[in-house]
């Protein structure tokens, strides 16, 4: 017999199975980590790659496996290039705006629906898994219901939804169109919804590597890979110091100096080392400056694996006084990065138009420095990551008040195949909408501007 009141007959202790808690549920560690960092990037501005660095990224993605580790990558890539999408897709299935303050569903919400839209995930996975996950947590609980029915409506009908949303913040979609027009601004919104391929630039033979690694050589020598099918360290080549991943852009203004085997060349803001590592190829007696201790240790790794050497400085430029003045200087300054998009979606969320203000002045101050850094004579090449002409051809027009400097314009002849990046004021600028091809995976390159000066022998 079972039952009676519990008043007349003291319960027996049954030892029952307790069902699985919440944190057990495989892979909802791994969600509430991706909503946790989207908070983060959208409310705190918070970088991505601060957050999901293998040393010192955010706790709870440290507590992650490897696996789950990247598929909290997936998750937020596919959440931060489709965001306007997401978004837009979401207001169609609400009935009503959700309130103001429920952050914490929003960001879980859009977890999921870059999951079902975006990625190979069953839906129902991603569906209960954001149910769970809402349960799990008191800000949420009460809309688990709506989460179901939301997310559900989303997976049925995704295929006949549509959405013709900007996936960019205003502020950055409308920087885009004052630079480069509505057609080429909406090309370079596109292209930064695809993952971009995989840029490597290869000691020599770029033709064989690219067999090897079954890639395309660019016009610039570069090799690229639509797509990286094994971990980056396992390819051919990567123990050998035989390459180094680097966009096909950011190769190019290491290569504005000519003929520098011999010369004593300064890389000014170095770290990790990509353009150190092509003027060190190219036989320069190179000294790679830059402010961060723990950036400098990756560029000394870095060259260790490729087997080239160059003197490192850590130091802020700023107060940076060399021994004796250099024959040429790159400054590739800090910027908004902007140009990067592709690879780094979160920066349009976490960058403001006063950000791209403050990092210009500072460009303009690192390149007045820059002069009295060279020898009469000697080349300055300033570069910078970034989209925004207010960083670049601004920086440049303006560093011309030095009398110490004249322009040394960049000629398209220098650039065969990449010739509609050199600007009428002879000003290298590429965006990711420049590079087409036929197969998306193949198609764009990195945001970047390079302007080129000499000192003038006074
Ligand atoms: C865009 S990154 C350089 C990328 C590098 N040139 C490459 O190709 O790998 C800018 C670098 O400037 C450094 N930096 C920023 N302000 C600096 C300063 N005042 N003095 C020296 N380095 C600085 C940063 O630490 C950062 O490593």
């Amino acid at each position: 017999m079972t039952g009676g009141g519990a008043a007349s007959h003291p319960k027996k202790h049954v030892k029952r199975q307790n069902p699985p808690k919440a944190a057990d549920r495989p892979g909802l560690a791994a969600r509430q980590c991706a909503a946790r960092l989207l908070g983060a990037v959208i409310e705190k501005k918070t970088s991505l790659d601060g957050l999901t660095d293998n040393q010192h990224g955010h706790p709870h993605y440290m507590a992650l496996d490897d696996r789950d580790r990247s598929l909290v990558r997936a998750i937020l890539g596919a959440a931060l290039r489709n965001r306007g999408t997401i978004d837009a897709l979401l207001m169609q299935l609400l009935d009503r705006p959700l309130p103001e303050n429920a952050v914490a569903l929003k960001t879980l919400l859009h977890i999921a629906a870059a999951q079902i839209l975006y990625l190979d995930i069953p839906d129902h996975s991603a569906v209960d898994l954001a149910v769970t996950a809402a349960n799990d947590d008191p800000r949420n609980r009460r809309y688990a219901g709506l989460v179901n029915a939301i997310l559900r409506r989303l997976s049925r009908d995704k295929d006949t939804l549509s959405t013709p949303a900007p996936n960019a913040p205003a502020w950055f979609a409308q920087s885009l169109v004052k630079a480069y027009g509505t057609e080429k601004a909406a090309a370079i919104l596109a292209i930064q919804a695809v993952e971009p391929s995989l840029d490597l630039t290869v000691k020599s033979d770029p033709q064989g590597w690219a067999e090897r690694l079954g890639g395309i050589v660019m016009p610039n020598g570069t090799v690229r890979l639509a797509k990286l099918e094994t971990a980056l360290p396992e390819l051919p080549g990567f123990a050998d110091g035989e390459w180094w991943v680097q966009d096909a852009a950011a190769s190019l203004p290491a290569r504005l100096f000519g003929d520098i085997s011999g010369k004593r060349v300064a890389d000014l803001c170095a770290a990790p080392g990509g353009k150190t590592a092509q003027l060190a190829l190219a036989g320069a007696d190179v000294t790679a400056i830059d402010i961060s201790a723990s950036r400098l240790a990756r560029l000394r790794g870095n060259l260790e694996r490729l087997k080239l050497q160059a003197q490192t400085v850590e130091a802020n430029l700023a107060q940076y006084q060399p021994e004796e003045k250099f024959d040429a200087v790159l400054l590739d300054a800090p910027c908004s990065s902007t140009g990067t998009v592709r690879r780094h979606p979160d920066v349009p969320w976490t960058k403001s138009p006063d950000d791209i203000a403050k990092l210009a002045t500072l460009q303009a101050q690192l390149l007045a420095r820059t002069v009295e850094l060279v020898k009469p004579g000697g080349i300055i090449v300033f570069s910078n990551c970034s989209l925004d002409p207010s960083e670049g051809e601004a920086v440049a027009r303006q560093a011309l008040d030095n009398p110490l400097l004249e322009a040394y314009p960049i000629s398209q002849e220098e650039f065969p195949g990449l010739a509609g990046l050199v600007t009428p004021e002879g000003y290298l600028r590429s965006t990711p909408a420049d590079f087409p091809n036929a197969d998306i995976r193949l198609s764009g390159m990195d945001g970047f501007f390079a302007a080129r000066f000499r000192r003038i022998a006074l």
